[in-house]
């Protein structure tokens, strides 16, 4: 297993008292690109917030990049990208000042050099927005904010990039961007795991799907098995109270 990048061993954690993840087993090689799928509470954030250790796990093991997650400390070779309703601060702050902020692992809160300021730079020409540079994030779309959370988890250059739900309630024009630009990782040698609620645009990417239900893993194989999860609501979506319970599964 030389080759795994994220490798999660009957992973349990709780929350609230109340277990979520009831042994994941879970691994990422290096150049993969995987798919978390499932229901809406079915342990996907609890899951990639447990690797990044957001989470703290009452069993099983994690390891990232073959080190045990507890001693893991090279933190810049691994790209964030939190969900976007987690992750909206409401603090004014300039597109280039949240990208930097990615790019502080490599700088280690030094001063910024030039290999910096170029690295933010090259990370928002690859989502498109180097002419908003000097704007507040206030001013951005949902689908531009998303792609400065996508941006400043590639200022740093990581090696493995984990994303949580990154196309929802982005606008169409955003979702092409954001699969052009993980595209380009992926071809440039990014392992990736990534929280979807369905495969979309993203599915010719995408080697394996992970299907959680109720924090336990009920497939793991390629895409085409796994469907894209209709049932999965999200939390932007509007929601009848009355629609039956559903269960995000392919039958
Ligand atoms: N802070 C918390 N305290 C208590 N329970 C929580 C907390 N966060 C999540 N949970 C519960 O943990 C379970 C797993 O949630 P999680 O967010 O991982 O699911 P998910 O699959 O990512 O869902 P979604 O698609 O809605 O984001 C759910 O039952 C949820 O209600």
């Amino acid at each position: 297993m030389g080759d795994c990048v994220v490798a999660l061993s009957r992973v349990t954690a709780e929350l609230g008292g109340r277990r979520v993840l009831h042994g994941i087993d879970l691994t990422v090689r290096r150049g993969e690109v995987v798919a978390l799928l499932g229901a809406n509470g079915s342990g996907k954030s609890t899951t990639v917030r447990a690797v990044i250790g957001q989470v703290p796990v009452t069993g099983g093991e994690i390891a990232l990049f073959g080190t045990p997650r507890r001693t893991f400390r090279d933190w810049a070779r691994v790209g964030y990208v939190p969900q976007r309703t987690t992750a909206a601060g409401g603090v004014p702050a300039t597109v280039t000042e949240v990208v930097s902020a990615g790019r502080l692992s490599r700088t280690r809160f030094g001063p910024f050099r030039k290999a910096d300021r170029e690295a933010v730079h090259h990370a928002l020409e690859l989502v498109g927005l180097a002419d908003r540079a000097k704007d507040s994030v206030n001013a951005l779309s949902g689908g531009q904010y998303q792609r400065v959370l996508i941006a400043r988890a590639l200022a740093a250059r990581p090696e493995l990039l984990i994303m949580d739900e990154p196309m929802a309630g982005v606008d169409l024009a955003s979702q092409q961007v954001l699969a052009d630009t993980l595209r380009e990782q992926v071809a440039g040698g990014a392992t990736v795991l990534l929280v979807l609620h369905e495969l979309g645009p993203l599915e010719p990417l995408i080697d394996r799907a992970v299907v959680l239900r109720d924090g336990r893993v009920v497939h793991d194989g390629p895409p085409e098995g796994a469907g894209s999860d209709h049932d999965h609501v999200h939390p932007h979506a509007p929601h009848e109270p009355s629609d039956p319970i559903r269960t995000g599964l392919p039958l």
